[in-house]
């Protein structure tokens, strides 16, 4: 049985003048992913505040490792929580160095001076997070996505019991999010470390967290398995318009739209493309197939690409792998249907690499079918297989007649010069 790490008991909070949270109840077991939804103004900050002691709740009691927060000291707090902040104010003159050793400062000896093993943590915690290139940088001249590994590292440093993250105020675009939040997963799953996390994306809180945690008007109106708190008519009603929730048949994922968003796109052309993407080499040209009047499938992706991201916010059929993983037999299979009934295939500037090659298989097969094979250009520079199998792969598949592009326009241009010569052509 794992020990339970942060319990709220009866807990109502909130700012002078401003009850915000009432008679909260939940506990937090160690390992667990948390992730804490609800719509604007339900209280997530709020309940985060509380829970990391910034704020006291009014009447209740939040427990961190069994102890009551009230009765910590500081220093005892900030050895068990490490709160990730959205920016760290820096004056000119810090470097990352200085910035991750700031993590250690309340374990240091009482002369505030790091130690070997200070130094030692404080560089594994810029290993994990891939900063320690950028160690001896002016932390104020880095990026938005590398200040925010920076300020991971400094809170790994801290070698918390849980981590607390609200991306409510996040200005991170979806790749370095990913980024961030695929550093948050791997120290949760690999260091064990309990995370609470604020989402305002339900589908990837259904994807990285073990429980959700849903708030309305600042109650807790369910908690469980994302398949037990996703329920369309609850969401319909919490987040007061018409979602729905759909379920990847297989990989059981899911995926939360609106009512608006699920209506498919119009795809006047009558003709379906099927693309196979990933790495962001999707998101341009998605958009541009759908505005030429093509219907659009993908697949297959890892879930956690930018391109699997813009897939669900066109409302894309799409064919999604689990993260870290190579495409298995199951999602390549979903694509296959997809392709089979597509009438071209265009191969964008995916990078390849032994866990998508599996994916040129579609392109193979669609030739086979004699469906038209688009093959972005650069193959050579964007193959990272042992053997340059992919490099291999499209030689083939050129001199059976697949077509290469360079441009958009250009994929446009051959798209409606296949239209004219295959005018047959449908599934
Ligand atoms: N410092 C504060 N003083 C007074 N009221 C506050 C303060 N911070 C937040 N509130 C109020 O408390 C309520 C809950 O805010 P909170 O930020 O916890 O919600 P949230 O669910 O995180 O919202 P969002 O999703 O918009 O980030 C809101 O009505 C907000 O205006």
């Amino acid at each position: 049985m794992n020990k339970t790490v942060l319990t709220f008991e009866s807990v109502s909070s909130g700012y002078k003048h401003r009850p915000v949270l009432y008679d909260i109840t939940f506990s937090v077991a160690e390992g667990e992913f948390i992730s804490l939804i609800g719509p604007n103004g339900c209280g997530k900050s709020t309940l985060l505040k509380t829970a990391s002691a910034l704020i006291h709740p009014a009447s209740g009691t939040v427990t961190l490792f069994g102890q009551d927060v009230k009765k910590l000291k500081p220093v005892q707090r900030a050895a068990m929580i490490g709160v990730v902040p959205q920016k760290i104010e820096s004056p000119m003159a810090f470097s990352v160095g200085q910035i991750v050793m700031n993590g250690r400062i309340s374990s240091m000896n009482r002369w505030g001076s790091p130690g070997a093993r200070d130094y030692d943590i404080a560089e594994r915690a810029m290993i994990y997070t891939d900063v320690l290139d950028l160690r001896d940088r002016y932390f104020t001249e880095l990026s938005g996505g590398e200040q925010q590994r920076v300020a991971l590292a400094m809170v790994l440093a801290q070698e918390p019991g849980i981590i607390m993250l609200d991306e409510s105020i996040s200005h991170l675009d979806i790749n370095h999010r990913q980024e961030v939040l695929q550093i948050l997963m791997n120290i949760n799953r690999e260091k064990r470390i309990t995370v609470l996390f604020v989402s305002h994306d339900l589908s990837l809180s259904a994807e990285i967290s073990d429980r959700l945690l849903l708030l309305s008007d600042g109650r807790l109106v369910a908690s469980g398995t994302p398949c037990e708190v996703l329920q369309a008519e609850q969401l319909s009603r919490v987040y007061n318009c018409s979602l729905q929730v759909l379920q990847d048949p297989y990989t059981g994922s899911l995926q939360v739209s609106s009512a608006m968003s699920s209506r498919r796109h119009p795809n006047p052309l009558n003709r379906i493309v099927h693309v196979i993407a990933g790495g962001g080499s999707g998101i341009e040209l998605y958009r541009r197939l759908l505005l030429a009047g093509y219907g659009v499938t993908t697949g297959v992706l890892n879930r956690l690409d930018s391109d699997a991201e813009a897939a669900r916010a066109l409302n894309l059929h799409a064919v999604l792998e689990e993260p870290f993983s190579p495409i298995g037999a199951e999602p390549l299979d979903a694509a296959r249907s997809l392709m089979h009934k597509a009438d071209y295939l265009v191969l964008g500037r995916v990078p390849f690499g032994p866990g998508n090659l599996v994916n040129l298989q579609l392109a193979e097969e669609a030739l086979a079918k004699k469906k038209p094979v688009f093959i972005a250009d650069g193959m050579n520079e964007r193959d990272y297989s042992p053997g340059k199998t992919a490099v291999l792969k499209t030689g083939e598949l050129h001199a059976r007649g697949a077509q290469r592009w360079g441009t958009l326009n250009d994929l446009m241009a051959l798209l409606a010069k296949a239209e004219k010569q295959f005018p047959e052509n449908n599934h």
